[in-house]
């Protein structure tokens, strides 16, 4: 009932896009490789039709910007999450809005953040994190996963909010919404109308109402903590600052319809916060990756960058002078996408492109692996090739000057439109100091056996399966390239924690009230989830020792109270600090947390029982619960 043919459908005024493939023909893993397989024989547009909904699939950028650009105003929709029903309304995540005024209005405001913080360089945060993150890789480059989120989740924390307190609770509920969001996360997502299932008995809306409420207390706590610094002039910049300054010097007009209310704000910005913690860790590791496969290009990044900055470390100020480090992130970001089925749009009206119908309430996906893998633009596309941004021979990717080009302004992988990804500058900021970071201070490439000396076999491509994809864990070597570039790396540590220590010190007690209060109330089994509040700080001295209580391999990370942290004096409890004398926010707090593990665990042996009714319909394995 589902299904459909191969063939296209013929009509006297148009013609139907080519309709193809079976909800059960779309392997959970890695849907993108199968959309594309099908591109390649169906051509870069085609449809399918999964539950009733119509699915458009582009792999072609010239196709995406003629429909999501040029004809914005019918493809600039979200479609419905069944499993986030009120997505499209709510205001509570702006990427996922519909095309509403909410929207419009949020966008500005994100718009008016980003500007404003990349007019400050993002405040030299990343630079400040990637320090930390290089010292924390050469000490222990086998824990690569834990560095890399910490460092993600601790940028956008303090471009949020002006502190990397949040960075811990931030990286799960952000999984959780990832889940909650994906098409191959929850199930409502795959089998529509099990969102109609009610909430007592819908394990997916309670974990997901869960979620959101400590979500939402998060949120709050990071607004309030922000006006708190605010009123005694110690608040560090931030989206959050940003927005109370604006607000406090526009008009009565303006302070209402321009900038709406600090609710909503809260949740911009939240939505900002959520977007780079899960999204920038991808291609940090797929630089790693490439770097396993082909180490030329880390030899000759290494050479631009030692001629170049003789021997310094790449700071944001020398990009102009580094064309091949910029030609590497892009290219990282071709050849293995961080969004590869991209974020979906909907149609609001019928349309005919070149002939084909397109319904109005129809899905349409611009497939960021096909688009890169598209031979006219990209020749030899699975090859990780940097050179096509700087030879004049790829006459379809070279741009001068180089001092500017590449960058990724522009590029396919943010979207078309007037939906495109308001974090570029933070993107490229990051991933240019990270990528230059390791390149400079590491060999990295595959482990030899130690008994045969034969290399280690790192995959080719295996991806977590969620709407942002990335790369399944790998062993790897990570070498120091001289004793002076370790010990610059301790000095560039110690350097950024000593400015850590001088905004704990203005912040005092405010910044990290809230959270430590809330791992001292959480009973022993959840501070392993919740322990280090700082997002993982490094242990005093070389010789402390790092305790990682669990393993953060994106699999793991599929499931709750997965990530892994590192153990500080600050964050452990004593038998005195019962939670008793709490204040009610924070017991209120530690009861949601229980309530979610409690409804997480029952919810597993929900899904258990339903499994087999699951299969009823009929659906591979691997469109079920995972
Ligand atoms: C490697 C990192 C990232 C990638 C690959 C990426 C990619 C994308 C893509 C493909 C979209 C959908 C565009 C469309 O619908 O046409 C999007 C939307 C969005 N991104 Fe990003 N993104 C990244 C990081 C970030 C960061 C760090 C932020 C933080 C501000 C951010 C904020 C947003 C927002 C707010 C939207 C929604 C725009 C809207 O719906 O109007 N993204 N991003």
């Amino acid at each position: 009932m589902f299904l459909t043919t191969t063939t296209p459908v013929l009509t006297l005024s148009h013609q139907d896009l080519p309709l193809i493939g079976r909800v059960h023909d779309v392997p959970a893993k890695g849907s993108w490789l199968k959309f594309y397989e099908w591109s390649r024989i169906y051509g870069p547009i085609y449809q399918t039709k999964m539950f009733g909904t119509v699915h458009v699939w582009i792999s072609s950028e010239q196709i995406a910007h003629d429909l999501l650009s040029k004809r914005a105003p019918v493809y600039s929709d979200r479609p419905l999450i069944p499993n986030l029903p009120n997505n499209r309304t709510s205001g509570d995540y702006l990427a996922l809005l519909g095309r509403t005024e909410t929207w419009k209005r949020q966008r500005k405001l994100c718009n008016h953040l980003m500007h404003t913080s990349s007019l400050a360089s993002l405040h030299s945060y990343p630079t400040l994190e990637r320090d930390r993150m290089l010292f924390l890789m050469l000490r222990d480059p086998g824990n690569y996963l834990e560095w890399i989120e910490q460092f993600t989740s601790r940028t956008i924390s303090r471009l949020s909010w002006g502190t990397a307190h949040p960075a811990s609770v931030l990286r799960h509920t952000t999984f959780g919404l990832l889940e909650t969001i994906s098409p191959s996360g929850a199930l409502p997502n795959v089998i529509g109308f099990l969102r109609h299932v009610p909430y007592v008995i819908s394990p997916w809306k309670r974990k997901e109402k869960a979620r959101q409420e400590l979500e939402g207390k998060l949120f709050k706590a990071n607004v309030g903590f922000v006006e708190k610094m605010m009123a005694t002039q110690k608040a560090e910049p931030s989206f959050i600052k940003t927005f109370l300054q604006s607000k406090e010097a526009a008009d009565e007009m303006e302070k209402t319809h321009k900038w709406g209310e600090t609710d909503e704000a809260r949740q911009v910005v939240g939505l900002m916060a959520i977007a780079g913690a899960l999204t920038i860790g991808s291609p940090i590791q797929s630089y790693i990756l490439a770097m396993c496969h082909y180490p030329e290009w880390q030899y000759k990044l290494q050479e631009e960058i030692d001629v170049v900055l003789e021997g310094r470390c790449p700071q944001w100020e020398d990009r102009e002078k580094l064309p091949m480090l910029r030609a590497v992130v892009k290219e990282v970001i071709r050849w293995r996408p961080a969004v590869p089925t991209g974020i979906p749009h909907a149609t609001e009206k019928d349309d005919i492109y070149n002939g084909y119908f397109i319904p109005a309430g129809a899905t349409i996906h611009a497939l960021e692996w096909g688009i890169t893998r598209d031979e006219t633009v990209y020749p030899d596309p699975e090859t990780f090739n940097p050179r096509r941004w700087l030879d004049p021979s790829f006459t379809t990717t070279y741009r001068e000057p180089l001092t500017q080009y590449p960058n990724l302004n522009g590029f396919s992988q943010f979207g078309f439109g007037r939906r495109t990804c308001q974090g570029v500058p933070i993107v490229e900021q990051d991933l240019f100091l990270t990528m230059g970071g390791m390149a400079w201070a590491f060999d990295m490439r595959k482990k030899r056996d130690p008994k045969t000396g034969a290399e280690v076999p790192v995959h080719w491509n295996d991806y977590t399966p969620l709407l942002i994809a990335k790369p399944a864990k790998f062993a790897f070597d990570a070498f120091p390239r001289s004793d002076e570039k370790k010990r610059l790396m301790r000095e560039m540590y110690e350097g950024a924690t000593a400015r850590m220590e001088e905004e704990s010190a203005g912040d005092g007690e405010a910044a990290s009230e809230f959270h430590e209060k809330m791992v001292r109330a959480a009973p022993a089994g959840l501070k392993d989830e919740y322990g280090d509040m700082n997002g993982g700080d490094m242990p005093e001295s070389d010789h402390d020792v790092l305790i990682n209580v669990r393993d953060s391999s994106p699999d793991s990370m599929s499931s709750l109270g997965s990530f892994s942290r590192s153990e500080s004096p600050n964050t452990s409890s004593t038998s005195e600090e019962s939670d008793l004398d709490e204040p009610a926010e924070i017991q209120e707090l530690s009861a949601s947390v229980m309530e979610r593990i409690d409804l997480h665990m029952g919810e597993k042996r929900k899904m258990f029982n339903m499994q087999p009714r699951v299969a009823g319909l009929d659906l591979p394995g691997a469109w079920r619960w995972s």
